[in-house]
């Protein structure tokens, strides 16, 4: 694993769109794994400067999200799909059948589970996935205990992390008790990985994921697995290295 030290989450979010735009920029087809969540907001209001400066165009891009909540709408303004749509995809002329989420409102959600992978499967795989670091050691919705070898599947949420997101909801009752995430197998299959972490309180997650041991009890720990991962990640973040 490359870490890459910056000042802050500003510098993380410059250096991330600096990254994905030399990638976009200089490959035929590029598949992007792309995240939701407080920290890569910074990234995708970057990436939207760069396209207004005509600096990058996303036409040529497929992209694939990590997870949705379980029972929300697309149009729900608390749903994934909303989020990406209001925070990147409308602001960057990528058109929508390009880009992907799996449906938290599908009638069959196993179904669904595997239509997804097959998606992921047929687009040649995902070149760059970025990736935000849960408090418990979560990527995507993948919550302490699941299998490293999980493909795309439903997951209950930990009671910490609704709590985490309940910033974002109404109240705690709001907050959906299931999400549709990828896995950890499927994320491990990502030719590359880009990790952001940002906060002093991430500072202890990311110590765990750096030096401590590879466990199912912490999912980011497998990233220590991975051949090519760079982890972005700010001063406060990394005050417990
Ligand atoms: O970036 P945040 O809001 O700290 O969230 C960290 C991670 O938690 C999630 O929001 C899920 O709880 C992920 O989507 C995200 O990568």
């Amino acid at each position: 694993m490359e870490l890459i030290k910056v000042k802050d989450y500003n510098e993380m979010s410059k250096r991330a769109c600096s990254f994905i735009i030399e990638k976009v920029n200089n490959m035929e087809k590029p598949v992007l794994g792309l995240a939701t969540g407080s920290t890569p907001e910074g990234l995708y209001q970057n990436l939207i400067e760069k396209y207004q400066k005509q600096e990058v165009t996303f036409d040529h891009v497929q992209t694939f999200n990590l997870d949705e909540y379980v029972g929300l709408k697309k149009d729900d303004p608390n749903s994934y799909d909303y989020y990406m749509n209001e925070k990147l995809f409308k602001h960057i002329g990528i058109p929508r059948e390009q880009t992907h989420l799996p449906s938290g409102d599908a009638a069959d959600l196993s179904q669904e589970a595997l239509q997804y992978e097959s998606l992921i499967q047929e687009a040649g795989n995902i070149d760059v996935q970025i990736l935000g670091l849960g408090l418990n050691g979560h990527i995507g919705f993948n919550e302490p205990g699941t299998q490293f070898s999980s493909r795309t599947h439903i997951v209950q949420l930990d009671e910490s992390t609704r709590n985490a997101n309940a910033r974002f909801f109404p109240t705690i009752e709001d907050v959906p008790k299931q999400a549709i995430t990828m896995g950890i197998d499927t994320i491990m299959q990502s030719k590359m990985i880009v990790l952001l972490v940002s906060g002093e309180k991430k500072a202890n997650a990311l110590s765990q994921l750096i030096d401590g041991e590879v466990t199912e009890a912490f999912p980011a720990s497998i990233l220590q697995t991975h051949s090519n991962v760079m982890i972005i990640a700010d001063q406060a973040a990394c005050s417990k290295l």
